[in-house]
């Protein structure tokens, strides 16, 4: 067995080598669904997909291989500014756990060094590790948020996740136009003022 590399060479996540036997596994089992679900697993179009859905799973559910803690340590430098960094606008892309459907979004995520402050990148990359999971949005929200908080010990992080659940929309309820938004705050951001001022940098729209 071999861990996926991950190619990051032109900014775009790529699993090079995908783990041989757990993509025959799953391949096994896509197989197995498509004939439940009434397909003719026989017919040309079919030939390839419980493959492709099999590394494609292992492509959107990479996130349980890498620990963001490490991320963040990777790039950590002393400095001695005290106020707000915002990383705002991060795509995401997770999964729901209950349906395994997509929901989809923006994070916002902030904090106020304590003296030591961290590579901009490596918060988009600590969002993308836990979003590349089975999620609920709210344990997304508050993962990202323990996670700078632990590693960084920064005098506050905020993180605020605006989604569209496809479970909500393709199926059950569907309700297509609703956005479910959730946030969570350390530290200085649990006083009015700083939370306040964090809402309305990430309201604002840069052109
Ligand atoms: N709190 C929370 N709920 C979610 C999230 N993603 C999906 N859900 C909800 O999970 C719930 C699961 O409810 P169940 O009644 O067990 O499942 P269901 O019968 O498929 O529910 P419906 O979607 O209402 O048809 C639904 O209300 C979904 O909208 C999420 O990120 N956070
Ligand atoms: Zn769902």
């Amino acid at each position: 067995m071999c861990s996926p590399k991950i190619d990051t060479s032109n900014g775009y996540e790529k699993i090079e080598n995908f783990d041989e036997t757990i993509t025959k596994e799953l391949s096994k089992n896509y197989k197995n669904i498509l004939s439940l679900i009434g397909e003719d697993i026989f017919r040309e179009g079919l030939d390839k997909t419980p493959e492709r859905v099999a590394k494609s799973m292992q492509f959107l559910l990479q996130g349980y291989k890498t620990d963001p803690v490490e991320i963040l340590k990777s790039a950590m430098f002393k400095e001695d500014y005290r106020q707000m960094v915002i990383v705002k606008d991060i795509e995401i892309y997770s999964m729901c756990e209950h349906h395994l459907l997509p929901f989809f979004g923006k994070a916002h995520v902030a904090y106020i060094p304590n003296g030591t402050i961290t590579g901009l990148s490596k918060i988009a990359r600590v969002v993308d590790v836990f979003s590349r999971r089975l999620q609920v949005q709210e344990r997304l929200t508050s993962q990202i948020k323990d996670c700078i908080q632990d590693t960084l010990k920064p005098l506050g992080v905020a993180v605020v996740i605006e989604a569209q659940h496809l479970c909500m929309q393709m199926r059950g309820i569907q309700k297509q136009h609703s956005i479910t938004t959730t946030s969570d705050f350390t530290g200085a951001f649990q006083k009015e003022a700083t939370r306040g001022e964090f809402i309305k940098l990430i309201s604002t729209k840069f052109s």
